[in-house]
């Protein structure tokens, strides 16, 4: 399974997106007026799909309800046959009005409630603080699995929209999520987002919404220039270790993720393919003033040798990716006064080993960590997150599952540092254009495989990035 979102859009805490509430209102709209803009948007999205069927409403106290009974009240006057259940009496002003707009009936949600073909979800969205309640949850499981389909107003009721958990419940995944107004964290971060396989936004009348945190999007690699040469398309060092496989497979991933040049330090013996240039490790290895990124870390090993040769790379004005065992090593008082770019690419584990357990979200760790750290840190798993010390974060899809596999790690690191030595992007701008080609090469794959075929398939992405 992979997500679908929309690309390159801001993502807003709760807390952000009650600001812009603020500031619409303050330039003259109201909630009842963003509220009629969410409601109508949802009914149109559950119109057009429905096609005629009777459409489930769930309403929940708050203004996620408003919503709910907003899109009521839109189907019905479309001539769609709609019921609506709720979870109690809208307890704000906006949700009241928009129930004594609806006008018909309302169902008290409960264990008898009957399912219907079509299911809309309006019973929490950025309000929610604490669980909601197991039998609650119970119902909405029920009704979600009976429905053909079914759609989460703003978020999946249960979730905590800046955090990504779901208070340890376990909710049904939903066809359809309507984002109102902007993205939240809950719909990209586990475990809530995957309960968000396709998520849609809605415009609500806030206006223009920006901020530092935005989806991953298409980079828009160019093709070679006519007058490329091998060093003008970017050279990628890779230092090698005792297990020459992950470096093998970080180099034949850079090749092709465009770099024009790859040289592999290694002690082992010579390996297809012979495009990838071999040389011992030699202290002066990385003096080479073309060298546009180097990659340490995959099968580097954690021994004396491995340490001295981080070391080095830590010494050389190169742009770094350090991965794998190289992280393990590092000290991140060594990153402080580093002019040239750093990624890290760390993976759960390894980022707790680095920056300790941490609180907050995934993408407020992963900013902390960028920022102590004075690097990118692409804080990887099924929802990578990518943070740079300036603030700036891009967060990715969720990532196909078939990448659960060894060896994709050094498949991503390989394509970093081709980003790195070839684009005339930042480090941020590297690091995320490395992870949409490793997602979209995965996507392209969809099947079990071998992570040298994904490095392979990484060419392909490469076409669809253009
Ligand atoms: N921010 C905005 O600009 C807009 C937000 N709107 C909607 O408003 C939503 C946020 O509305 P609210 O802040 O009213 O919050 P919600 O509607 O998400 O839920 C809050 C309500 O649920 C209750 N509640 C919280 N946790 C509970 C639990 N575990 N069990 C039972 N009850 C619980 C609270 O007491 C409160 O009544 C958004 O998700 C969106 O759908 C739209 O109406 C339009 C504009
Ligand atoms: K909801």
């Amino acid at each position: 399974m992979f997500q679908t979102v929309p690309e390159g859009a801001p993502v807003l805490t709760a807390e952000a997106m009650r600001a812009a509430e603020e500031r619409a209102i303050a330039e003259g709209s109201s909630v009842a007026e963003l509220m009629e803009h969410a409601g109508t948007g949802v009914a149109d999205w559950v119109h057009r799909l429905a096609a005629g069927s009777e459409v489930l409403i769930l309403c929940g106290p708050g203004n996620n309800g408003g919503d709910g009974y907003v899109a009521a009240r839109a189907l019905a006057h479309r001539g769609v046959p709609v019921r609506v259940a709720a979870l109690g009496e809208p307890k704000t002003e906006a949700a009241a009005q928009a129930r004594a707009a609806w006008g018909e009936p309302v169902e008290s949600l409960s264990g008898e409630t009957e399912a219907a073909p079509v299911l809309v979800d309006a019973l929490f969205g950025t309000g929610l603080t604490r669980a909601i309640d197991a039998t609650l949850a119970e119902t909405m499981r029920r009704l979600v699995a009976a429905a053909r389909l079914s759609f989460a107003v703003d978020l999946p009721s249960g979730v905590d929209a800046d955090a990504g958990n779901t208070f340890g419940c376990d909710l049904p995944g939903y066809d359809l999520t309507l984002a109102l107004g902007a993205l939240k964290p809950a719909h990209l971060l586990l475990p809530a987002g995957a309960s968000s396989r396709t998520v849609r936004l809605v415009e609500i009348g806030l206006g223009e919404i920006d901020g530092p945190v935005r989806t991953l999007e298409r980079p828009g690699i160019a093709a070679p220039r006519r007058d490329a040469h091998k060093y003008s398309r970017g050279m990628v060092v890779v230092i090698s270790g005792p297990m020459h496989g992950a470096s093998e497979l970080a180099a034949r991933a850079a090749y092709r993720a465009g770099a024009g040049y790859v040289l592999l330090l290694t002690g082992g013996l010579p390996n297809p393919p012979h495009a990838i240039v071999r040389q011992r490790w030699s202290e002066g290895a990385l003096d080479d003033e073309r060298i546009g990124a180097v990659v340490t870390g995959p099968g580097l090993g954690r021994d004396d040798r491995a340490r001295e040769k981080l070391d080095a790379a830590l010494a050389s004005d190169r742009a770094l990716v350090i991965d794998g065992d190289a992280l393990h090593l590092l000290d991140l008082d060594m990153l402080k006064d580093r002019a040239a770019p750093v990624v890290l690419t760390p993976h759960a584990g390894e980022f707790d080993a680095l920056f300790g357990a941490g609180q907050g979200s995934k993408i407020d760790r992963a900013l902390d960590g960028a920022r102590r750290a004075n690097a990118v840190v692409v804080f990887k798993g099924a929802d990578t997150v990518m943070a740079a010390p300036d603030g700036r974060v891009t967060v990715a899809p969720m990532g196909n599952s078939w990448l659960s596999v060894a060896g994709t790690g050094d498949v991503l690191a390989g394509a970093i540092a081709a980003m790195l030595a070839q684009s005339s992007v930042d480090a941020l701008g590297a690091a995320s254009a490395g992870v949409w080609l490793h997602g979209t090469a995965a996507r392209m794959l969809d099947r079990c495989f071998l992570a040298d075929e994904l490095a392979d398939a990484l060419a392909l992405a490469y076409e669809r990035a253009r």
